[in-house]
């Protein structure tokens, strides 16, 4: 397991185990996001051309652009290694030994079979084993994996696999409940439906730190 220090000199997706990356060419950097827009832009203009769309017409004329910009620095973001967001991590000092849960984290991702949206709600939780991280940061690793095309499985993953890293240990569990686009809005519409993953590394697998976990997720929060 690569150690902290190394972790925060890291970029990208190599500490990702080969089941969990997203299927990334070797040259996907190899071109500027600038370029990346140009390319895009002629393409989605391309789309709409074949689609019958009037290019000249005031609304529509700048949606290649618009998407293009909104692929490469937006709902895709996440691809580009140098977006992943620094993960700082402190001593324990105060020793707190329990778990600690980030929930209703919110996610937005995209599903890559049908570029549609995914729209829900992350939990999170750690036992430290030494070192504890900033809350935000488990937001923030949520939000740079969830940019990308995704399926919901591998997201949860990536953002177990990410905090195992950067916190030393293993003891990491992810639960995500979704609702993909492309099951609500086209094809079979069930708007009710929604998709749970779950990945629990280490002391999680046991099944009375599992439950904890799943009460903690259940719990009202109010203000
Ligand atoms: N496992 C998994 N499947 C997903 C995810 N997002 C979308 N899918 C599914 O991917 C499948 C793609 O199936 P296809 O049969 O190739 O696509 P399709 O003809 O559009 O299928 P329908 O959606 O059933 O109309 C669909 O069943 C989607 O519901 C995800 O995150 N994980
Ligand atoms: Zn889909």
């Amino acid at each position: 397991m690569i150690n902290n220090e190394e972790f925060q000199d890291e970029i990208g997706d190599n500490h990702i185990g080969l089941s969990a990356k997203n299927p990334v060419r070797e040259d996907a950097f190899a071109i500027s996001d600038e370029e990346k827009i140009e390319k895009i832009k002629k393409d989605v203009e391309n789309i709409l051309l074949t689609l019958g769309m009037d290019l000249t017409d005031d609304s529509l004329k700048g949606t290649p652009n618009r998407v293009a910009k909104m692929f490469v620095k937006e709902i895709f973001g996440g691809l580009n290694p140098s977006k992943k967001p620094k993960a700082s991590t402190f001593d324990n000092n105060y020793k707190y030994g329990e778990m600690l849960v980030e929930k209703n984290i919110i996610v937005y991702s995209t599903c890559e079979h049908h570029l549609l949206p995914i729209i829900g709600r992350a939990h999170v939780a750690y036992i430290s084993n030494g070192r504890v991280i900033g809350l935000s940061k488990m937001n923030r690793i949520v939000e740079y994996y969830a940019k990308r095309p995704q399926v919901q499985e591998r997201l949860t993953m990536q953002i177990v696999q990410e905090l195992q890293i950067a916190l030393g240990t293993e003891d990491v569990a992810c639960v995500i409940d979704a609702k993909h686009l492309c099951v609500n809005s086209r094809g079979i519409s069930d708007i009710e439906s929604s998709t749970v993953t779950s990945e629990f590394g280490g002391k999680f697998k046991n099944d009375q730190t599992r439950r904890e976990f799943l009460d903690y997720i259940k719990l009202e929060t109010k203000f």
